[in-house]
């Protein structure tokens, strides 16, 4: 097998990590556009690890305009094979209360207006998100939070909304009622859908930072108070991410879910009918299978 490359996406609030051996900001350019911003690559624990702020330095892109394509296309360019994501989240359930950390496990996508795939009509894809998350890098990062001591939900449902206002009571009620979501943020997906796309492992981190609006005894969300609860659990986060070398080690078996290898049959369209362009923006991503 080949080296583990650990990817992070870093959300509110998390623009940079630090720590990191050989650390530096490498521009890279992707067939999608530029990422966010530039990736910031090293050394942690003896491991390869790049990270990127989700939004930017200085937090200049919003939830809908994050290039998520560019992104994770840049991330498999830099080979990296296990990605964690660390974002600010709303909460739906009393006892996941603002500061405590959940490690999602599925989703619920209600974003509407961001490309949502790599593949396209001339080079047509369809694999499986059923289970959108990956258990081993998940175990990963369940034992990264116990080597750091931090209070960990070992699984949620995370609901994507559009954004960037926050929902409504009745939206707040009905995710949190009917629908059965746990927690709620905007910037998941298309995420984990495109990491798929790409064969990475991806684990989401949620950090919540709210009670949305559905709780009695506390208010609407309230920005100034989401950067306090981020501010004063940033050193959990860090802590959490520096033990994941070492809770995930060299990657000695394929993903025994099959993530590295979630293309293997999903390309549809027949070699002689392919769109030579697509195909050749697709070389990151999707380079293994063309
Ligand atoms: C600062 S509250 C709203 C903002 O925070 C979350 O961002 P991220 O997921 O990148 O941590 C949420 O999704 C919104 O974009
Ligand atoms: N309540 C909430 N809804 C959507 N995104 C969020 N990010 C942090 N809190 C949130």
């Amino acid at each position: 097998m080949g080296d583990t490359i650990i990817g992070i996406i870093g959300g509110s609030g998390v623009y940079e990590i630090d720590g990191l051996e050989d650390a530096e900001w490498q521009v890279v350019d992707t067939p999608w556009g530029p990422p966010s911003d530039a990736l910031l690559t090293g050394r942690l624990g003896g491991m390869r690890v790049v990270f990127l702020p989700r939004h930017g330095r200085g937090h200049v892109h919003s939830p809908s305009d994050v290039p998520y394509r560019a992104n994770i296309d840049a991330l498999k360019r830099l080979g990296v094979t296990d990605l964690v994501s660390v974002s600010a989240c709303g909460s739906f359930r009393e006892e996941m209360a603002p500061g405590d950390f959940v490690l999602v496990d599925q989703f619920i996508d209600r974003t509407v207006a961001r490309p949502k795939s790599f593949f396209a009509s001339g080079c047509v894809a369809h694999v499986s998100l059923a289970h959108p998350t990956c258990d081993r890098l998940r175990g990963a990062v369940t034992r990264a939070a116990e080597a750091a001591g931090v209070t960990l939900h070992a699984r949620g449902t995370y609901l994507a909304m559009e954004g960037p206002q926050f929902s409504t009571l009745a939206e707040s009620e009905m995710y949190r009622g009917h629908w059965g979501a746990d927690v709620i943020g905007m910037t998941n997906m298309p995420e984990a859908r495109l990491a798929r796309e790409a064969e990475l492992c991806y684990a989401p981190i949620a950090m919540v930072t709210d009670y949305d609006c559905w709780h009695e005894a506390h208010g609407a969300v309230d920005v100034a108070e989401v950067i306090r609860v981020l501010t004063a659990n940033a050193s959990a986060a860090k802590a959490l991410v520096k033990a994941l070398p070492g809770a995930l080690g060299a990657r000695e078996t394929p993903c025994p879910a099959g993530c590295d290898r979630a293309l293997e049959h999903a390309i549809m369209t027949a070699p002689t009918m392919r769109d030579a362009a697509l195909v050749e923006k697709l070389d990151a991503v999707a380079g293994r299978v063309l």
